[in-house]
C-alpha cells in the first residue's frame, strides 16, 4: 500500500539576477512519485536532476525562497507544513546528503539518543554505534571533531534508531568504507522487510539493482521512469526510457558508452521532451510537448516511443 504519495510536484526559485530583477527558474517540475510499505525505491539521476530537492519537499525542509505547487500525502493525509513539522525524524526520516545537517553544538551521542522514540535511548545508542563501528568514545564528541565517514555514520545511526516508517536516505554512502556501506544497505532492506517505505537515492545504480524493488529515474527536474528493479539488466531492453537505457548502457560493467551532450540547467530547459534534444529517437513532437507519464508494462515512462 502507497504510504507517501507525491503528485505533481513543482519547484522553483525566484531568485535576484541583477539589482532589483527578478528572475523564477523552475526546478522541479510535474513530478509524481509514490512509496510503498514494504518497499525500497531507489532514486537515480545526474547531479543537478531533483533528487535532494524532492527529499526536501518531503520533509518539508526546502528553503525560505523556493515557490512549491502539487500536493503530498502521508497516510492518505496531505502534508502541511505543521504536520511535516510534527513527523520529522519521527515517523518521516532523513537521512541528509550533507554531514552539516549535525548539530554543531550538541554532542554527537546525545543528538542520536534525542532520535529515539520508544525504548531505553542509552542502550539503542550504543548498540547503534557498534554496528556502525562507532568506538564507545565517540559519544561524547561533537560533529567538528569527526571524520567525514565517522559523520556520515552518525546521520545513518540516527535515522535507523528513529523507528521511521518512511526512510529517505539521500547519497547515504559515499565515503563509507565498504564493509559498513554493505551493512547500511542491507539494514535498509531489512527496514522495508519489517514494513517501512524507502526512499534510497543514489549513484550509484549498482547498488541500487541488489537491494531495490523499484528505480525511479531522474532526468532535469522530474522522473522520465519508474521500473520494476528486474528490467535493469543484461542490456537493459526491457527499460522503458531512452535515457533509463542509454545511462544502464554507460556503466563500467555494460558497454561503458557515454551518453553524447549534457542534462540541460534549470532555466534553460527545453519547450518538449527535456531529453529529446540528446535523443536518437526525438521527432518534431518530441522538441514541442513535454510527455506525461504513463503507465506501461508494469512501470511508468515519460516518452511517447515507448512501448
Ligand atoms: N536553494 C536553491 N536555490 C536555487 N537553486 C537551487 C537551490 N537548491 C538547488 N537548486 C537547483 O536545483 C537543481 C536540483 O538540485 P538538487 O540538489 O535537487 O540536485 P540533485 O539531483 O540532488 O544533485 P546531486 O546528485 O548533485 O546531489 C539544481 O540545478 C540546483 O542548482
Ligand atoms: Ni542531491
Amino acid at each position: 500500500m502507497s504510504i507517501l504519495e507525491v503528485q505533481n510536484l513543482s519547484i522553483s526559485f525566484q531568485q535576484y539576477t541583477s539589482g532589483l530583477k527578478q528572475k523564477t527558474t523552475r526546478v522541479i517540475s510535474s513530478l509524481d512519485i509514490s512509496l510503498n510499505e514494504g518497499e525500497i525505491l531507489a532514486v537515480v539521476g545526474s547531479s543537478g536532476s531533483g533528487k535532494s530537492l524532492l527529499a526536501h519537499a518531503i520533509l518539508g525542509i526546502l528553503p525560505d525562497h523556493a515557490i512549491l505547487s502539487g500536493t503530498i500525502t502521508y497516510d492518505g493525509e496531505r502534508l502541511t507544513p505543521a504536520r511535516q513539522a510534527a513527523l520529522r525524524g519521527k515517523e518521516i526520516a532523513l537521512i541528509p546528503q550533507s554531514v552539516t545537517y549535525l548539530d554543531p553544538l550538541m554532542r554527537v551521542g546525545a543528538q542520536v539518543r534525542t532520535a529515539v522514540r520508544n525504548g531505553d535511548a542509552a542502550e539503542k545508542q550504543r548498540r547503534v554505534f557498534e554496528q556502525y563501528q562507532l568506538d564507545p568514545a565517540v559519544e561524547k564528541l561533537f560533529p567538528f571533531q569527526l571524520s567525514g565517514g565517522m559523520a556520515r555514520r552518525v546521520l545513518v545511526s540516527m535515522a535507523m534508531v528513529s523507528g521511521a516508517r518512511v526512510l529517505i536516505a539521500d547519497e547515504p554512502t559515499p565515503g563509507l568504507d565498504p564493509a559498513v556501506m554493505k551493512e547500511a544497505l542491507r539494514y535498509f532492506r531489512e527496514l522495508a522487510d519489517s514494513g517501512a517505505a524507502v526512499m534510497l537515492i543514489t549513484h550509484d545504480i549498482d547498488s541500487a539493482t541488489q537491494i531495490a524493488d523499484k528505480i525511479a529515474v531522474f532526468y532535469a527536474g522530474s522522473t522520465v521512469e519508474v521500473a520494476p528493479v528486474k528490467d535493469f539488466e543484461e542490456s537493459g531492453e526491457r527499460l522503458r526510457h531512452p535515457y533509463s537505457r542509454a545511462l544502464w548502457r554507460a556503466l563500467p560493467q555494460n558497454d561503458f558508452v557515454p551518453i553524447p551532450g549534457s542534462q540541460p540547467k534549470p532555466g534553460s530547459l527545453p519547450e518538449g521532451c527535456t531529453f529529446a534534444p540528446r535523443c536518437e529517437h526525438a521527432v518534431a513532437a518530441c522538441a514541442s510537448v513535454q510527455p506525461e507519464m504513463r503507465e506501461l508494462r508494469g512501470g511508468m515512462v515519460r516518452c511517447v516511443h515507448a512501448t
